[in-house]
């Protein structure tokens, strides 16, 4: 472990973040968003710690696993093994994602240098999972003294000023918009991933959400509209939900390969790295989500989505849901909202009968909710995305 041996010890300037892959992609997604925002835009050597390089190729094709460091984007990318196996050198600030511990090494540097007279110690945070619920204006900043007496801070993103913010780059809607006002890109895009048979005005639906009776209940309703559908989803856990409409196994599946049903065509979607996957929702005419940053994205994307929220014990995502949907909805005309709720409590719940009423009715309230959906992220951003307000955090804190 380095440690130097002066007493004045200064830190480093670089940031560290640690994160554990609990499973899906959610995890990592979030802190390499982050990563590179920083270091993009704060000119921030971030050493990003991962234990499963193999779940971050998924959204990062060009990471090889096998390596122990590697850069992207202005981003270090350290294998994180326990105990480390690479130096752990003390920067300004480190951050623990979604509460994973972070290693021995780690914390016993912090200890000592805590213990040093007159040294500083990095800015410890736990950065937390998003919520919209009241609460998170509460809990947002507070610190938690550790027993060596070290603070480490909870950092809550969110959706009012009085939170964290939300991850969106700060030309994110400017490229959004140059790229929705011309559809070759679209086009393009579709081309490029291998899609094929896609005319301009078809309506596309992009699905990347968990296994739910919900899917197969809507996959079975497209089949019979009234002009051509294509339902473009990657190899994962949607297509469990849909293994009746499958000619092989899902993992037999290959990314390309067209399943046509009536005037649905199921498309396999291949994953693609983060701005790929932003510009697929960017393209499609609405998005099925999931989870943390997909959910976000959507948002961003400007198009009407259904949010599949990770479930929770004792139904607790239902709660986050509902506070979700109330501040979405806020100023939304009542039927417009109650219809695009029902749409989404339907799906999460995985009640066949009520998604399909409901997914009806939205019909007849898209193009309000289109408009919602353009009007909705500067809303939402509140003036400051998640990265300007948690370095200016740092600086305060
Ligand atoms: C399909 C696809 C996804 N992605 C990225 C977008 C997102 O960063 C990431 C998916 O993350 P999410 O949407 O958050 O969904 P997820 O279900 O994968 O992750 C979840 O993990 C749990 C452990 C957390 O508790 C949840 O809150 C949630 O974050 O994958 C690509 O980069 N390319 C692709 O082709």
């Amino acid at each position: 472990m380095t440690m130097p041996a002066t007493e004045h010890h200064t830190l480093a300037k670089h940031w560290d973040i640690f994160c554990t892959v609990v499973d899906n992609y959610g995890d990592i997604g979030v802190t390499w968003r982050l990563a590179k925002q920083l270091a993009a835009e704060y000119q921030i050597t971030v050493h990003l710690w991962v234990d499963d390089l193999h779940s971050f190729s998924h959204i990062l094709p060009s990471l090889d696993p096998a390596l122990r460091r590697q850069s992207f984007s202005g981003v270090n990318i350290f294998q994180w093994n326990n105990p480390l196996d690479i130096d752990y050198i003390a920067g300004q600030v480190v951050i623990e994602a979604f509460a994973c511990e972070l290693p021995e090494q780690v914390k016993s540097v912090i200890d000592k240098l805590h213990k040093q007279p007159q040294s500083t110690v990095p800015h410890w945070l736990n950065l937390e999972y998003l919520s919209a619920e009241d609460w998170v204006e509460g809990c947002h900043g507070l610190p938690s003294t550790q027993a060596n007496g070290v603070k480490k801070w909870f950092y809550f993103p969110g959706f009012s000023d009085k939170t964290g913010g939300l991850i969106c780059e700060q030309q994110l809607f400017v490229e959004r918009d140059n790229w929705q006002a011309n559809p070759n890109n679209k086009m393009a895009l579709f081309s490029q991933l291998g899609l094929s048979g896609i005319e301009p005005d078809d309506t596309v639906i992009s699905v990347f959400s968990y296994e739910t009776a919900a899917l197969n209940a809507l996959v079975k309703q497209w089949q019979h509209a009234t002009q051509a559908m294509h339902v473009l989803i990657p190899k994962g856990r949607s297509l469990h939900s849909l293994t009746e409409f499958l000619p092989c196994t899902v993992s037999e599946l290959i990314p390309g390969q067209q399943i046509k049903l009536g005037q649905l065509i199921l498309h396999i979607l291949p994953m693609t790295d983060q701005t790929g996957f932003d510009r697929l929702l960017w393209s499609c005419d609405f998005n099925i989500v999931r989870g943390e940053d997909s959910f976000l994205r959507a948002q961003w994307a400007a198009k009407p989505f259904i949010w599949h929220i990770y479930p929770q014990e004792d139904d607790y995502h239902l709660i986050k849901l509902q506070a979700f949907m109330r501040i979405y909805c806020d100023n939304l005309a009542a039927q417009i909202a109650a219809t695009w709720a029902e749409v989404n409590l339907a799906f999460n719940q995985g009640d066949a009968n009520a998604v399909v009423n409901h997914w009806q009715q939205l019909n007849s309230v898209i193009l309000p909710l289109q408009q919602h959906a353009i009007n909705w992220p500067n809303n939402a951003l509140n003036d400051a995305d998640l990265a300007s307000r948690l370095v200016q955090f740092v600086k305060n804190s």
